[in-house]
């Protein structure tokens, strides 16, 4: 069996974090693990709480994973301090991890700040450069690039720059756009755009989450990156398309859209 880790925080209601990548990598047949930046207290309205871990204890994590069960990829998702950037870093390459996926994570969908302001440095020259492909949404990719995006053309822009400057793949998400849900990937030099048909559904928590865990699944698998990514962007287009409404706001997505075991039959 593939396998693959998380590096992520908690998410107290099931919907992102760590809890999105478990239930996105174990519909996809992929065995997940798990390293934990931090826990939030979250629900689908937004965060109120967050407890980071310190460094030694996640560095504790990636040592027992590492040196028993080898991830065949690596999702990296929110890590609030340069302190925990700097130890997943180091163990990374220590441990000469493979098919490694950045999400950038700044800001919760539901507007709450994950990532403290004067770690963004850490992540753009520690972990980008360890990164097979970064996930950023608009907003992020703006602040990685530091520059305004209001087009098509700014987002090849901007992930050109990235991926010049930070030596890795840019996968600019396009979920934001309140018109389509067009991602770029932007590779060795050339843009490739994977159109979206936008699904008219608010409960959109954990969607950048669930998408760079789909696609470390299917690099875990030995997807190419073009093909990961088109598979991934089919994954979460069923997964919301499958309408799940829980919570007083914006909710989570069904991971569960496409299984149909003997343990399925009565779940409704
Ligand atoms: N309404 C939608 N319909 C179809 N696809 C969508 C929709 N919203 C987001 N997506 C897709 O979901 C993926 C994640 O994109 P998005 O820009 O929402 O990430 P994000 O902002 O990082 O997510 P999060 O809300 O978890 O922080 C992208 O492939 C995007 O195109
Ligand atoms: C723990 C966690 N990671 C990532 C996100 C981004 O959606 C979130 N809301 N919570």
């Amino acid at each position: 069996m593939k396998t693959a880790l998380s590096i992520a925080g908690s998410d107290s209601s099931g919907g992102a974090g760590i809890q999105a990548d478990i239930k996105t990598m174990s519909a996809h047949g992929v065995y997940a693990m798990s390293a934990i930046t931090a826990l939030t207290a979250q629900n689908t309205t937004g965060v109120t709480d967050i407890l980071d871990s310190t460094p030694a204890f996640l560095s504790a994590q990636l040592d027992a994973v590492f040196t028993d069960i080898f991830p065949d990829a690596v999702k990296i998702g929110m890590v609030s301090s340069s302190e925990l950037i700097s130890v997943i870093a180091q163990k990374l390459r220590q441990y000469g991890a493979q098919h490694i996926v950045v999400d950038p994570v700044m800001v919760a969908t539901s507007g709450s700040r994950l990532l403290q302001e004067n770690a963004v440095q850490a992540l753009k020259t520690e972990l980008l450069p360890l990164a097979e492909v970064a996930t950023p949404n608009i907003p992020e990719a703006e602040i990685l690039a530091e520059m305004p995006i209001s087009s098509p053309e700014d987002m090849e822009r901007a992930a050109e720059l990235i991926s010049r400057r930070y030596h890795c793949a840019v996968l600019c998400k396009g979920g934001h756009d309140l018109n389509d849900a067009n991602d770029l990937l932007w590779k060795d030099g050339t843009g490739h755009w994977f159109k979206g048909r936008r699904i008219n559904n608010p409960n959109t928590h954990g969607t950048g989450c669930t998408l760079s865990s789909a696609i470390a699944s299917n690099l875990a698998k030995g997807m190419d990156l073009e093909e990961a990514v088109r598979r991934a962007k089919d994954y979460i287009s069923g997964a919301l398309g499958a309408m799940l409404d829980l919570g007083r706001g914006r909710g989570p997505m069904n991971h569960l859209f496409d299984l149909k075991s003997e343990y399925m039959k009565e779940a409704e």
